[in-house]
């Protein structure tokens, strides 16, 4: 498979260096060349199939020409070590719950992969592999503890100081060994800018190894399609169309259900669900794209001025603004809507979203209200609520119990290091310190 970069279709990479790459030179992202639809028979298959043999498939339909099938089989039983259950919230309404890996945030599939996949392309070469990673929460914590102790690589993960919830913050400021952490001075953009200005400039791509782990990195984005078949095949019984809700951010996660779609996953809709940084929702009333700084909120994950993702989803939908707004509705909400809902949920269900869950919540109901279709609904619960302790017990008026996965970093004591938001200052910390 050939993957071109979105500013220019002549530029074509292998996987090997559309990985290794992250992002590519002329500052586009990489597509794969052609998407095949999957056959007949693995539809027919799918209800009865495990998650492992639906992801180690869906990777084979994309990557299968790159990765032998005995390393590809190895890259994807790592991966999918947990569950992603579809649980029924209300009626016709699902949570797809994301949260069950290491980190407890949907990131883990990706970072687990993407740990996996470069580890296979580094084998072979001796230089140390940088990876950067901008997060506004839940990436960072996922890269740092799907690289702990990987050999030959070492992580830098920029963060908003004060912007990430203090749990996600002792998640990946707490590690050491080859895990840096970079408290920015400035919103979650500024580090993404940072990042992506560090693999476009010469001396440092001349002197290091650099590679993005963010979901600008085509490993990222192919995991992130495995969960949307198996969440399907959880629900097709019920015989109705299927639509999915994606709390978004980065537009990363909508993407890979968007992955899923091309290679013939029949979703009826998405819903791209937002808090005020609104950018995309806006874009599909308007046809106007308008990045701008982002605003702080207590769904802090998906505090994105300028998601990346954006020319991706155009390119999947081929530029065609009426099938995209067709397929894909917009809403976004605020922190009052987004307790609100958490408190309903909560009385009426007895669940507990977290913070951006409740939005992939609100967004479907949003959906349901304004369609006829009978559908089956599924909202991702990107991760899990006790991350965003403060908010929850605030928001419920009771505590939330901190499962042990989470536990054993509040016991660790944080170490990070300033960094001011201007690229000058972050280009001699990498040279001083690499
Ligand atoms: N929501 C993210 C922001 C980065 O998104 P990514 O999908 O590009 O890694 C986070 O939690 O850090």
């Amino acid at each position: 498979m050939k993957f071109y970069s979105t500013n220019n279709k002549a530029l074509q990479v292998d996987l090997r260096t559309a990985v290794t790459q992250g992002l590519a030179p002329d500052n586009g992202l990489y597509m794969p060349e052609r998407i095949p639809t999957l056959p007949p028979d693995f539809f027919a298959a799918l209800p009865s199939m495990s998650f492992a043999d639906i992801a180690f498939a869906v990777a084979q339909n994309l990557v299968g020409d790159d990765v032998p099938a005995d390393e590809l089989r190895r890259i994807v039983d790592h991966t999918i070590q947990f569950d992603a259950p579809v649980v029924e919230v209300d009626d016709h309404l699902y949570a797809l719950e994301l949260f069950h890996g290491p980190t407890l945030a949907f990131k883990d599939f990706g970072a687990r992969f993407m740990s996996q996949l470069l580890g296979y392309f580094a084998r072979s070469q001796k230089q140390e592999i940088v990876i950067l990673v901008a997060t506004s929460g839940d990436t960072g914590s996922a890269v740092a503890n799907g690289f702990l102790g990987v050999q030959g690589t070492r992580v830098i993960v920029l963060y908003p100081s004060g912007k990430v919830s203090d749990i996600q913050e002792k998640q990946f400021t707490t590690l050491g060994q080859n895990i840096t952490a970079l408290e920015v001075d400035g919103t979650f953009d500024d580090c993404q800018r940072l990042v992506k200005q560090a693999f476009l400039d010469e001396d440092l791509k001349k002197k290091y190894f650099l590679t993005s782990a963010n979901s600008i990195n085509i490993a990222r984005l192919i995991p992130q399609s495995f969960y949307y078949f198996y969440a399907y095949a959880r629900v097709q019984h019920l015989g109705r169309p299927v639509v999915f809700s994606v709390p978004s951010g980065n537009f990363g996660n909508i993407t890979g259900g968007l992955l899923a779609r091309a290679m013939g996953l029949p979703i009826h809709a998405f819903v791209a669900t937002t808090n005020v940084n609104d950018v995309v929702p806006a874009y599909l009333k308007t046809q106007v794209f308008t990045p701008r700084p982002s605003q702080q909120t207590i769904s802090n994950a998906m505090d994105v001025g300028n998601p990346s993702n954006f020319p991706r989803i155009l390119e999947l939908l081929g530029h065609d603004y009426q099938a995209l707004s067709a397929l894909i509705k917009g809403y976004a909400f605020t922190d009052d809507e987004t307790r609100a809902a958490m408190r309903l949920v909560k009385a009426s269900a007895g669940y507990v979203l977290d913070p951006h869950g409740a939005i992939g919540y609100l967004g479907l109901q949003h959906y349901l209200h304004e369609t006829t279709d009978e559908v089956t609904g599924i909202f991702l619960e990107t991760a899990h609520p006790a991350k965003f302790k403060e908010v929850v017990d605030e928001t419920l008026e009771e505590p939330i119990a901190i499962p042990p996965a989470l536990q054993k970093f509040l016991q660790l004591s944080k170490r990070s290091v300033p960094m001011k938001s201007d690229f000058p200052s972050f280009k001699a910390y990498l040279q001083g310190n690499l």
